[in-house]
């Protein structure tokens, strides 16, 4: 089984040594929105809730293939996003008119796949694809119970007591809560089990039927292992679940920063001061002179960077890092922010009037290409703790907007 705890790529691919793929129903219209875009292709920092959920998948290298099922007028707009996003590993199919039509579609797929490297799957993971914060570690155990049961499914405590009412519109009675569980994604089957149960369904399952579980029970008398899953398994549903959604994606990029210091004591210092005083907003920093050698791992892992200039008020610095941020291909799936800290000495202008406009042209440019930068100026004080303070607050505040109306802007601490 896989090993308890915080698994990595590592060991769920010593756990899962079969091959997995995935079909991601999405060819719903989400009218509990209320909006005229299906929730599946509604954008969060510029990208659509369906490539963070393709993302997921295709981070873990043992999932060999995907395959999304999106109604025939989306075809298009699926396959713009998996270009534009580089979703390897991915391909679109047309969905049905229900659900399990669409997942049928998907399971069909996977059978003819014509891919050289892709054979018929083991096992098949079924997640609706408006469900984007899917764990490996908890996949990794449905796609092993599904191995060893045949299904297995995710569960999840009921937040509400399920009735029975009766056609007056009265209550019949209550169901004891303990007792039921609210069946969530992932599920996995194998490719025998899920092919045969959708050969064998009625149409009136096609037509109403939302558990796929319960195909697996009633069609192939296959008694689904169920396991329950962490709370973020939930699904984007109504208006409320696209905010809450943004705001947990803001949060995973907001959690660290790498402080470029260019190894000057002014600098060092402020970083040192920045390190204390963020540590208090939840977020932890990098210090590093440079992104060159060793240091350049910055690039590949972090989303947003803090470079401290001392004095002089070009932009240089801030420049290379951009050049660095694109060879890297790094603001592809998240806009990356940069920010710079300008600090001036007590007998110096400040850069805003010396070099008013340089970062309000260079954020510019930058913006275009996913890169969100902002200034903040610090004028030397005695109230060195204090100015730092100030400085964090600021910067944890930028980081964990990323808003597009500030870019540019040079902020005063
Ligand atoms: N004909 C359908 C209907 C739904 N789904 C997908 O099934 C998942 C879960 O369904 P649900 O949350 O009900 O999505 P919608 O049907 O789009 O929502 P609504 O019922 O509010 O219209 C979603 O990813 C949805 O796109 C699908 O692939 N094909
Ligand atoms: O019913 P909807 O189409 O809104 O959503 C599908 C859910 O029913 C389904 O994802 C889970 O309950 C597990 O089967």
């Amino acid at each position: 089984m896989c090993e308890a705890g915080k698994s990595d790529h590592h060991s769920a691919e010593r756990c899962v040594d079969f091959p997995v793929s995935v079909v991601l129903p999405a060819g719903g219209t989400g009218e509990r929105t209320g909006l005229q875009t299906p929730k599946q292709f509604c954008t969060f920092l510029g990208r659509p809730l369906i490539s963070y959920t393709i993302q997921a998948f295709e981070s873990m290298p043992w999932i060999q293939s995907i395959v999304v099922a999106v109604a025939k007028e989306n075809m298009d707009l699926m396959t713009d996003i998996i270009q534009r996003f580089k979703h390897r590993k991915v391909r679109a199919v047309p969905g049905g008119s229900t659900r399990h039509r669409s997942i049928c579609n998907g399971v069909l797929a996977l059978g003819e796949e014509e891919r050289p490297a892709v054979g018929r799957p083991k096992v098949v993971i079924i997640h609706d694809a408006v469900r984007p914060f899917v764990e490996e570690d908890f996949l990794c155990k449905i796609a092993m119970a599904a191995k060893e049961q045949g299904a297995a499914g995710a569960i999840r405590p009921l937040v509400s007591t399920v009735i029975a009412t009766t056609s007056e519109g009265y209550l019949d009675h209550s169901l004891e809560r303990a007792k039921y569980r609210a069946s969530e994604m992932p599920q996995g089957f194998t490719y025998d089990v899920i092919s045969q149960a959708y050969q064998r369904c009625s149409e009136s399952d096609f037509e109403f039927g939302t558990e796929c579980l319960h195909l697996a029970l009633q069609y192939c008398g296959t008694n689904a292992k169920l396991i329950e899953g962490p709370p973020t398994l939930w699904k984007v549903t109504y208006k409320r679940d696209l905010a809450a959604a943004e705001s947990i994606i803001k949060e995973t990029l907001s959690r660290s920063a790498c402080v470029i210091t260019g190894g000057l004591a002014e600098a060092v210092n402020l970083a040192d001061a920045l390190r204390k005083a963020v540590g208090a907003l939840d977020m932890e920093l990098d210090i590093v002179p440079d992104l060159m050698g060793d240091n350049a791992r910055c690039l590949l892992k972090e989303w947003n960077f803090i470079q401290v200039s001392v004095s002089h008020s070009c932009l240089s610095e801030v420049e290379a890092i951009l050049v660095a941020l694109e060879a890297e291909n790094r603001a592809l799936l998240h806009p990356v922010v940069v920010i710079w800290v300008h600090f001036s000495r007590t007998d110096e202008l400040p850069v805003s009037e010396r070099a008013p406009t340089a970062i309000t042209e260079l954020a510019s440019t930058a913006k275009h290409r996913n890169i969100l930068i902002y200034g903040i100026q610090l004028k030397q004080s005695k109230h060195w703790e204090r100015s730092a303070s100030r400085v964090a607050e600021i910067a944890s505040a930028l980081i964990r907007e990323r808003s597009p109306a500030l870019v540019g802007q040079l902020l005063q601490a």
